[in-house]
């Protein structure tokens, strides 16, 4: 009886025993599956984020995180596949910096990052939620508007656009001005593709860069005429420097106290070989976008020096020769190299040289515009201020650069005697520029009237249609030699 009962209680015992173990490993084996498929969920959760991470790199601007040209393209498109069924309608705006590429090289591309960066908080900050704003690459942006479709909104959400671009940067601490051009398409009535849509409103920026920048502009079929025009010219300027199709006018120069030519200011045409003679507003833009002014302003800055001393050398006295720089130019690196090379070249003393700039391209960067133009003050050539008054910079924000001399705009002068405002201008010019110790030349003198008044205010010197039109070189020597032939005087 007593060996049943200690059997039992093994029994008993041994059962209990295995019921734990077993328990313990089902436990453990709950637990090691449990671990699993939590590592599996881990595993799961990072392969969906690493998926996402990728898809949105994939759709978004590394530099804005603005979207990209391929998830606004994909955003467009089912944008129109809405609005086509819905029967509405989209506006697109295609917008590009002014003069980007000048700060950025300029500044570096640190500063031209946090220029970009800057504007597209500003863009998004312009425009309602509903708006997508997206970065195409470089300085190239687009938004897309689709509940603003009548005209008048558009232009306010344009205007707004320009206003909150152009408010000023401060960038490696000082202030600067960018601004935009903007091109607008709509749709359906400017494309009714994604393909269509971009190319014309990509068309209109344009239009609105050769309207001076700054502006918006709707698409129109006739400005695709013209961009067709402006591809067909812009293949035949990249040709013609050296097909030779350049040639300079040149346009006297007056001093007011004795009245005798004292100098020359170059000015550039195109011969074209179908479209005949090219004025430079219809090319200069141009040349300027693709950065051929670079070639071709050199060219024009070796021809006019070579000129000068023919002139010279044929017994005409030593006269100063003006030549026109471009914004590109003034801040291209090799400026300094060609016109030392040009003078060396020719033999023309650097003091008769002159260069002309504007005010824009002195304030676009002031740093870099006070370091070039002391370079070209320290080998000795003189510095003008072109068509002075359009601008808007003030006289006296002026005397932090070496200038020579300040040239007031022909059309200030064109309206001088029945133009108050005009009149009281050309004063303040005449008399700020002098108390600063510059020469005051007025542009645009076309007649005896003109030359009249600025005797009467002491201006310092005088061109224009009255003494003399711009002409090529052998046409512009006679003149020359008959004004010195006969003593003439104004
Ligand atoms: N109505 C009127 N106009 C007069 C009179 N006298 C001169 N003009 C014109 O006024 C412009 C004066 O030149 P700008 O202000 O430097 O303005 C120049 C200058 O900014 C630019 N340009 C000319 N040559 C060059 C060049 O070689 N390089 C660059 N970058 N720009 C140039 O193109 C502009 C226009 O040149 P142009 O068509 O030759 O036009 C010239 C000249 O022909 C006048 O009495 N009445």
């Amino acid at each position: 009886m007593a060996a049943a009962a200690a059997l039992r209680h093994t029994y008993y015992w041994r059962a209990v025993l295995v019921s734990i173990v077993a328990l313990a490993v089902l436990t453990l084996l709950g637990r090691l599956s449990w671990k699993l498929r939590r590592a599996q969920a881990r595993v799961l959760e990072e392969r969906l984020d690493h998926a996402r991470r990728a898809e949105y790199l994939a759709f978004h601007d590394n530099l804005t995180g603005l979207p990209n040209r391929a998830y606004f393209s994909r955003l467009l498109t089912k944008g129109m596949q809405h609005a086509r069924r819905y029967d509405k309608r989209l506006t697109l705006l295609f917008l590009d910096l002014d003069r980007f590429k000048a700060i950025n090289d300029s500044l570096g591309h640190d500063a031209g990052d946090e220029l970009l960066r800057e504007v597209s908080r500003r863009l998004g900050r312009a425009v309602r939620e509903s708006d997508t704003v997206a970065r195409l690459g470089g300085d190239e942006f687009v938004i897309l508007l689709p509940e603003i479709t009548e005209p008048n909104q558009i232009t306010q959400v344009a205007d707004k656009i320009l206003a909150s671009v152009s408010t000023p940067f401060t960038l490696v601490g000082q202030e600067f001005r960018i601004t935009v051009s903007i091109g607008i398409a709509r749709y359906p009535a400017d494309g009714e593709d994604e393909q269509t849509l971009m190319k014309h409103a990509d068309v209109a920026m344009y239009h609105a860069k050769e309207e001076g920048k700054n502006n918006a502009q709707y698409y129109s079929e006739q400005l695709k005429t013209d961009s067709l025009e402006r591809l067909a010219l812009e293949s035949s300027l990249r040709k013609a420097l050296e097909r030779q199709e350049f040639l300079l006018y040149y346009q006297s120069k007056l001093d007011m106290a004795t009245g005798r030519v004292i100098g020359m200011e170059a000015l550039l045409r195109w011969q074209h070989p179908e479209l005949g003679l090219i004025l430079p507003k219809q090319f200069i833009p141009l040349a300027e976008e693709n950065g051929l002014i670079v070639p071709i302003g050199r060219w024009v800055i070796y021809t006019a020096c070579r000129q000068n001393v023919a002139w010279q050398k044929a017994g005409f006295p030593a006269l100063s020769m003006a030549v026109n720089l471009s914004a590109r130019q003034f801040l291209d690196d090799g400026l300094l190299r060609d016109i030392k090379g040009a003078l060396q070249a020719s033999g023309m003393a650097p003091e008769l040289l002159e260069v002309e700039i504007t005010e824009s391209m002195i304030m676009q960067d002031m740093p870099k515009a006070v370091r070039v133009l002391q370079e070209l003050r320290d080998i000795g050539v003189r510095i003008a201020i072109d068509d002075f008054g359009t601008g808007y910079s003030s006289l006296s924000k002026l005397q932090a650069f070496p200038l020579d001399t300040i040239k007031i705009d022909g059309s200030f002068i064109h309206d001088l005697l029945d133009n108050a405002g005009d009149r009281s201008l050309t004063e303040a010019i005449i008399d700020l520029g002098k108390n600063l110790g510059l020469t005051v030349v007025a542009e645009g003198v076309e007649s005896a009237a003109h030359v009249e008044y600025l005797r009467r205010h002491a201006c310092d010197q005088i061109q224009g249609f009255y003494m003399h039109e711009p002409q090529p070189a052998d046409e512009a020597v006679l003149s020359l030699a008959k004004w010195f032939d006969n003593e003439s005087t104004i």
